[in-house]
């Protein structure tokens, strides 16, 4: 079975409750009848019922509940949570009734915080930063993680290299210009979220424009002090680095450059130095190697809210949704 076949599986096997906050986007509302006919989840869509199911025109959405927000008996207490949440940053009840009457993804991540739903998906029409904002605002980090960071789960078709093909590429969505600190925490919520969704051990690549001292440059050495310290705090990760992609997943080529390197040539976790690598990186696998390419992924938020590229088709939607439930049935 595929990575996103079993995934759907799991969802199916503990099924929990997703906020759609995009009903205004038809490849969602596609999403959302597919992911409803499989089983894989229990949907709340947000907005005017009248709207969305005019805009879902073919498409069988009866399952899901439809949460109008202006008409919704929770707005009141949802006003209440997030004045309470973010009064120390000037939220007054008319902001916050404003905020969750016009945008829906408040609406959807207050949903979350409130417990009334698992984990919400969003980002086929609204830019990243429009997506996590909300989420880090409201809902927090999880306990023990102070940075949130963003992956991609790659699945690469006819592919020998990582798990048969299935890679985690990080930060590719969130942190602009990680620290070597940032990275080493990046590297650790990586191999963490592999091992819950591929469910293969973690082989973790720093990597860089250099291999093992190959150049030198600033931004090698942040590379090399962030293997350091990932090392350092997380000594049961198998990491190594700085390492170039090509000697991180090839074995021959690995075996070349990084000889001594236990982890050059197996890695299926790549840790890139900073998002323009991360973020353009992914873009060019998805697109010239027709990957399937599903996130950008959180991890570190309190409760799991997962991004989407705004050129995402339906399906990637319905893999996102999946991944989203797996990840809310594992901190249940
Ligand atoms: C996500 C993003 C919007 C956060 O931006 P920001 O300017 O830090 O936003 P804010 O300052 O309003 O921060 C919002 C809150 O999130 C917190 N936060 C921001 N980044 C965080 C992170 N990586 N981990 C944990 N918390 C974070 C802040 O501390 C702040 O909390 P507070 O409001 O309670 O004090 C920004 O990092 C971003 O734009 N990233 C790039 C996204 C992108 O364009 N990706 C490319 C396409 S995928
Ligand atoms: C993840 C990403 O790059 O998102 P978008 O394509 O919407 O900018």
């Amino acid at each position: 079975m595929g990575f996103i076949d079993a995934i759907k599986e799991r969802a199916k096997q503990n099924k929990m409750t997703i906020v759609l906050p995009e009903t205004n986007d038809r490849r969602t509302l596609e999403a959302a009848s597919k992911i409803l006919a499989e089983g894989i989840a229990d949907l709340v869509l947000v907005g005017n019922k009248e709207e969305i199911e005019k805009g879902a025109d073919g498409l069988d959405i009866s399952k899901a509940t439809i949460v109008d927000p202006m008409k919704s008996d929770k707005l009141n207490a949802y006003i209440d949570l997030l004045v309470e949440l973010r009064k120390n940053k000037g939220m007054t009840p008319e902001k916050a009734e404003e905020l969750l009457t016009k945008d829906y993804l408040f609406y959807g991540v207050t949903m979350v915080k409130a417990g009334d739903a698992d984990g919400m998906v969003a980002g086929a029409c609204h830019a990243t930063a429009d997506v996590l904002r909300p989420s880090l605002q409201i809902l927090k980090t999880a306990p023990g993680t102070k940075l949130v960071s963003a992956f991609f789960l790659m699945v690469v078709p006819n592919c020998e290299y990582g798990a048969n093909g299935t890679f985690i590429f990080s930060d590719a969505g969130l942190n602009q210009n990680p620290n070597a600190e940032e990275l080493a925490a990046i590297a650790s919520s990586s191999a963490k979220s592999f091992e819950l969704l591929v469910e293969e051990e973690p082989i973790v690549a720093m990597l860089s424009h250099s291999t093992k001292g190959s150049a030198k440059h600033a931004d090698v050495d942040k590379v090399v002090e962030a293997t350091k310290i990932a090392k350092e705090l997380y000594p049961e990760i198998k990491i190594d680095g700085e390492l170039q992609a090509d000697a991180a997943i090839v074995p021959s080529v690995g075996a070349s450059k990084a000889p001594e390197s236990e982890i050059a040539g197996k890695a299926n976790v790549l840790v890139f130095p900073d998002l323009d690598a991360g973020n353009i990186g992914y873009k060019l696998v998805q697109r010239l190697a027709k990957a399937e390419a599903y996130g950008p992924i959180t991890q570190g938020i309190a409760r799991p809210v997962n991004d989407l590229s705004r050129g995402c088709c339906a399906d990637d939607i319905v893999g996102v949704i999946a991944i989203t439930a797996v990840q809310a049935a594992a901190t249940k």
